[in-house]
């Protein structure tokens, strides 16, 4: 199992390009099973879970094709993939595919509402909290579907015809069960509307990529879409939105370190709640032409309280992080974590470098420290592993992040990004 080496105490300076937003690219190549219309992405980052996501697809007969960059095509530019659903020859993703990521669930939608049957296993995922998938059967239910759990898949048939359009409030904000009825509805037959949706910038890109395929999908980047069902969906070329939190991390983690790097292509409308609060930590954001300028130079780390709220609060994925910037922070914070009820297992990991971390229910109370030392530690999930390098990063001395597979899946080229930067970090291979 691959591992991480770095050697703490080096400022970040430099450039660092931000890549295409798993969370955006996942959802998005899971609507190319809508079409039988080759669907174009591009921008689309390197990362084991679209990987995984692709393997997935091809069990359900997507032919996907990789394209080099186009010429003049900036270095730094994701890739390029078409996924070609021609004809669906399976509607059942299976437990050992589905198993290792959330969002491949999310394939029940397309499936149900363009081969009237799907037959997908519940789906696994960071271990951040139980992870129901009660919002997605209501939803899909309220379209007509029948559902029932069979052996641990969920079996879904829509009636003949197909689904229809309803009116649907969902009683929390899920930005999975989002993803998956808006696609469903696409194809309903009549108008849906979704109350209570959750409006994450990667929902929009979808959305946005849906309409042109054809979809009739209005309220993009509000509370509330009506969806305007069709016959068929088409193909088209969309790209993926650069990646806010991989934005976020790198923000942080130049802000931990000190220094001053320009994270070109970041979108800062899609992050202002992160912004906003490493702006009362003192830390200096300017946004220039090519992306955002991140500079903390002299100054020490300010603590602010957070409370983690879907969007536009400040997200649940960029808890970790702050957590690792506050540990160094002159003074006391409090983190309070509303979104899943077990996002907290970092702070065992964050203690090894001496932080002082005290957990109570949703809050976390965390007292910064001049000086952490670096540490043997074990990566846990995905975003918790970035912040053990971020704490790392600033730690004396040598750390090793053991199971990085987490990180593998959602950040793209990190050591490299970072050493090129002036951090001292390298992979160890096995
Ligand atoms: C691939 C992807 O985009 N993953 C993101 C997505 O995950 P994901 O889509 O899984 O997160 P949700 O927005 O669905 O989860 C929010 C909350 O709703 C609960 N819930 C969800 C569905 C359901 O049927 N019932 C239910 O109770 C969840 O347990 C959680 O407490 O949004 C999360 C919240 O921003 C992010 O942390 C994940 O990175
Ligand atoms: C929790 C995450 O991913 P997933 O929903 O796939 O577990 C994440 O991207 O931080």
């Amino acid at each position: 199992m691959d591992r991480i080496r770095l050697v703490g105490g080096n400022e970040l300076n430099g450039e660092i390009v931000i890549s295409g937003a798993k969370n955006a690219a996942l959802p998005l190549m899971i609507a190319s099973l809508l079409t039988d219309e080759p669907l174009v992405l591009t921008n689309v980052p390197r990362l084991a879970d679209v990987k995984q996501l692709e393997r997935i697809l091809e069990n359900h007969g997507v032919d996907i094709a990789v394209h080099g960059r186009r010429r003049g095509e900036a270095e730094g530019v994701g890739q390029r993939m078409t996924f070609h659903a021609a004809d669906i020859v399976d509607t059942t993703a299976p437990y050992d595919l589905v198993s290792k990521m959330r969002a491949s669930f999310w394939v029940i939608g397309p499936l149900l509402a363009r081969e009237h049957n799907a037959r997908v296993s519940l789906p696994g995922g960071c271990a951040i909290g139980t992870r129901p998938v009660d919002l997605f059967l209501y939803g899909l239910k309220e379209l007509g579907a029948e559902i029932d759990i069979d052996e641990g898949y969920v079996v879904a048939r829509a009636p003949k015809g197909g689904l229809t359009g309803a009116h649907i409030t969902f009683p929390k904000v899920s930005v999975g069960a989002t993803h998956t009825v808006m696609m469903a509805a696409t194809l309903a037959r009549g108008v849906t509307v979704l109350e209570n949706v959750a409006m994450e910038p990667e929902i929009t890109n979808v959305a946005e990529a849906l309409n042109a395929m054809g979809a009739r999908i209005s309220g993009l980047g509000t509370r509330t879409l009506t969806i305007e069902g069709v016959d068929r969906l088409h193909g088209a070329t969309v790209e993926v939105i650069p990646d806010r939190i991989e934005t976020g991390t790198f923000a942080m983690a130049t802000a931990m370190t000190g220094g001053d790097v320009l994270l070109r292509g970041a979108q800062p409308t899609h992050l202002e709640a992160a912004l906003e609060v490493l702006g009362q930590s003192g830390v200096e954001i300017t946004q220039e032409q090519d992306g955002l300028r991140i500079r903390r130079n002299g100054n020490g780390i300010l603590p602010v309280d957070i409370e983690t709220n879907p969007f536009p609060g400040f997200p649940t994925d960029l808890q970790a992080q702050f957590m690792a910037l506050m540990t160094k922070a002159n003074g006391t914070s409090h983190i309070r974590e509303t979104i899943f009820e077990n996002r907290y297992m970092h702070v065992a990991e964050l203690s090894r470098f001496g932080a002082d971390i005290s957990v109570d229910g949703q809050v976390a109370t965390v007292t910064g420290k001049p000086t952490l030392k670096g540490a043997q530690v074990m990566a846990t999930d995905l975003r918790a592993s970035v912040s053990l390098v971020i704490a790392g990063l600033a730690a004396q001395g040598e750390t090793v992040v053991n199971r990085i597979y987490h990180l593998d899946r959602g950040f793209e080229r990190l050591e490299e990004k970072l050493s090129r930067c002036g951090a001292e970090i390298e992979r160890l291979a096995g």
